[in-house]
């Protein structure tokens, strides 16, 4: 990779600030918005050569890779878009790029409520889920045993700090599932009430590890602890290759702000100074195969152990930056 990249399409460049600061959020929703930049990347390049347009779209690749480092369906869509990319001509190359974005664009939608069916298979009428954050994925499961007409209760968790729970309880009432809302907190008492706790993933680790929304693996091991079984909706854009050589997920540390205002940290600090107190934000964790029941994706739901065999079938050994040829 070369320091001197082009700069990026100032459509490119928002795409990329609105991920980071998450206007733009949720790890199939953030792959879509990065194959769209790419695409719109090449439709504007004014490039006078094949050379000149690909760096192009590599400079746009890598700021948007460098905006959050957690979810893998970032790379993996970046690196889907840019292998597509072929042709002699810049003409040729614009063209196989917006193909392949758009095709890449398609692709998700339809995973996306392919595993939906296949997740709505294991909720039966009447079940209550227990959901944490706010996941598309998981959300596509809910819908379609809705529209199967199944009676569906939902208890979801605030998940702070962010409270994105929010954004799934509004979702579930549009789809007229009655919804529960509880603290964080509360999660172990009410697992007593629920069937099933459904959680989405940011990525998927080779030894069957799930990274999604800090919380998560505390909920599972409760889960597990009262009987309840943990679904885990991931399309297969979740799964992250780079784990197969050993590598490991990076956890995202997010802003302090997002736990304490300025105005709280001063009081917490109170005539202290301030240099003894530490805030830290992980924004996922990992929650080990063993609390997991069932990874569902659009190919079928795994056990977490063998969801490594899916990996190396649809990935190989693809491992580095997306930009790697
Ligand atoms: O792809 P879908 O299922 O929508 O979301 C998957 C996961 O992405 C989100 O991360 P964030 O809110 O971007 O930090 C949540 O952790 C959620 O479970």
């Amino acid at each position: 990779m070369d320091d001197s990249l082009p700069a990026v399409d100032p459509d490119v460049a928002a795409t990329a600030a609105d991920i980071a600061e998450m206007e733009i959020r949720g790890a199939a929703t953030i792959a879509d918005a990065a194959a769209e930049a790419l695409a719109k990347q090449a439709e504007r390049s004014e490039a006078a050569s094949p050379k000149e347009f690909r760096r192009q779209l590599r400079a746009a690749a890598k700021t948007l890779y460098e905006t959050r480092p957690t979810a893998v369906s970032l790379p993996n869509a970046l690196r889907y878009v840019l292998r597509g990319m072929s042709g002699e001509t810049v003409s040729e190359l614009r063209a196989s790029t917006i193909a392949r974005a758009e095709e890449f664009q398609v692709d998700l939608a339809q995973a996306q409520s392919k595993l939906g069916e296949i997740g709505s298979n294991r909720l039966r009428d009447g079940d209550v889920v227990m959901t944490h954050c706010h996941s598309t994925d998981a959300l596509s499961c809910l819908e379609a045993a809705v529209e199967d007409g199944k009676e569906i209760e939902a208890i979801v968790k605030e998940t702070r700090p962010r409270k994105q729970g929010h954004i799934t309880a509004r979702q579930l009432r549009e789809l007229g599932v009655p919804v529960t809302l509880v603290v964080d907190n509360a999660a172990r008492r009410y697992l007593d009430r629920a069937d099933h706790v459904l959680v989405g993933a940011d990525s998927i680790a080779a030894d069957g590890s799930v990274i999604n929304k800090v919380g998560t693996s505390g909920l599972a091991v409760n889960a597990r602890e009262r009987g309840v079984p943990v679904m885990v909706a991931a399309q297969t854009i979740k799964l992250h290759p780079d784990t197969m050589t050993g590598h490991t997920v990076e956890i995202e540390m997010r802003a302090e702000r997002e736990v304490v205002s300025d105005e709280e940290r001063a009081d917490i600090a109170g005539e202290q100074s301030d240099d003894g107190l530490t805030v830290e934000n992980p924004a996922f964790d990992v929650t080990p195969p063993r609390y997991v029941d069932a990874i569902v994706t659009e190919r079928g739901q795994f056990p977490p152990e063998s969801i490594v065999i899916l990996m190396r079938e649809l990935f190989g050994e693809t491992t580095g930056e997306p930009w790697a040829p």
